[in-house]
């Protein structure tokens, strides 16, 4: 575990980038540090492999305060990811990769062959090995970054802006590959970022910070999205964060109809190829042409990726994919639906209106919408 014990960063100017933060890292888990910039996140990240020297408080990385290990040793021991990647221009990726090993004695053979592996666990093709960081794309290099900052095994992550120098596509999947990761590596990764999005996609516990390294909110990102701390979390979290919330939820939920219980709903029809993948769905009515049936795949999306796939459908219908892309059945709007309304409160009733004008309590079988609209 880390421990941040009242570390604080006055800079000789009197800048104070952080006052006094006490916060624990908790090991093998992801901990986002979110907030505007300035607020002290590359500060804070970078006390624990002592970049940057507390000028009060303490970093404690498993209890032994980091002030009393070997600064080179420490970096060693912690891998550490910067926007940009950092690769060494003038190396090939391959011995960019192997640059701790190397620097911590091991054989060369064993650590370029290790370095392969950790191409292939970053979804490279193993021809990147002998390219140099020029020639790959910018979401290229920032894999061979993760790989690198992976190549001694490091129990700990250090992650700063990894992601944002690259598109928001190539982005997304680089979050995916780096959760993936996590579930076979179980690190202690600490990760900042300046986007609330990324921050609730990745982080195990989420820190939002203010000016000076002051903790507005420390919560799991769903409590985060649901009940933030104050009005300027919940501004930070944006307008939309009740519908981000369903990406926090898996599609698993969602009621599928089985492809062998029949693929109409009304005068659509979904078709499927031989391989039973989805080709479209077909209006019989209409004898119109094909449209795109969208997908999600059960197993592995959320929520919001059901939905997405319900409200894009012609025929009000997503289809359940699995891993593959073969379809597994379908899923109406309303079984979507009913999923997304299964983990909250039940709306009551509507309550009619006085004369005043005053809503008052009416009975659950009673409800009047027009009532409600004052209608009469
Ligand atoms: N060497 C320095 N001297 C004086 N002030 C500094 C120095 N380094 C950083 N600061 C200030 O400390 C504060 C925190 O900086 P830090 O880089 O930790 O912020 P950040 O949250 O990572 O910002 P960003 O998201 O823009 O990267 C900022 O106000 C910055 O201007």
């Amino acid at each position: 575990m880390i421990r941040f014990d009242g570390a604080g960063k006055r800079h000789p100017d009197g800048t104070i980038a952080v006052g006094s933060l006490d916060l624990d890292v908790p090991t093998g888990r992801i901990t986002v540090l979110v907030g505007p910039s300035g607020c002290g996140k590359t500060t804070l990240l970078r006390m624990v492999n002592r970049m940057v020297e507390p000028t009060s408080g303490r970093v404690l990385l498993d209890g032994t305060d980091v002030a009393e290990l070997d600064a080179a040793k420490l970096r060693r021991g912690i891998g550490y990811v910067i926007q940009q990647a950092g690769l060494f221009p003038h190396r090939r990726v391959i011995d960019n990769i192997a640059t701790v090993p190397y620097l911590l004695g091991q054989d060369r053979k064993k650590a370029r062959a290790r370095a392969a592996e950790l191409l292939e666990l970053v979804g490279l093709a193993p021809e990147t090995a002998r390219r140099y960081p020029f020639q790959l794309s910018g979401g290229q290099q920032q894999r061979v970054g993760v790989a690198r900052a992976l190549a001694a095994d490091p129990p700990v992550l250090l992650m700063d802006e990894p992601f944002s120098a690259v598109d928001p596509v190539v982005r997304a999947g680089l979050q995916d590959e780096l959760l993936r990761l996590q579930s076979e590596l179980n690190k202690t990764v600490l990760f900042v970022t300046h986007d609330i999005e990324e921050a609730v996609k990745l982080g195990d516990q989420v820190v939002v910070l203010h000016e000076q390294g002051r903790i507005a909110q420390l919560a799991d990102p769903h409590t985060l999205l649901t009940a933030p701390a104050d009005d300027g979390v919940a501004a930070f979290l944006g307008r939309d964060r009740g519908l981000r919330g369903l990406a926090l939820r898996p599609a698993s939920t969602v009621d599928v109809r089985p492809t062998a219980d029949g693929l109409r709903y009304g005068s659509w029809e979904l078709t499927l190829d031989d391989t039973g993948r989805p080709i479209g769905w077909i209006d019989r009515a209409a004898d119109a042409a094909l449209l795109p049936a969208a997908g999600y795949r059960p197993a592995t999306d959320t929520l919001r990726a059901a939905l997405d796939a319900a409200v894009l459908s012609p025929a009000g219908v997503a289809v359940a994919l699995d891993a593959e892309g073969r379809a597994l059945g379908t899923a109406t709007r309303e079984a979507v639906l009913a999923a997304l309304s299964a983990g909250l409160p039940a709306a009551p009733a509507p309550a009619g209106r006085t004369t005043t004008g005053r809503a008052e309590d009416a009975p659950a079988t009673d409800g009047d919408p027009d009532g409600a609209t004052g209608g009469r």
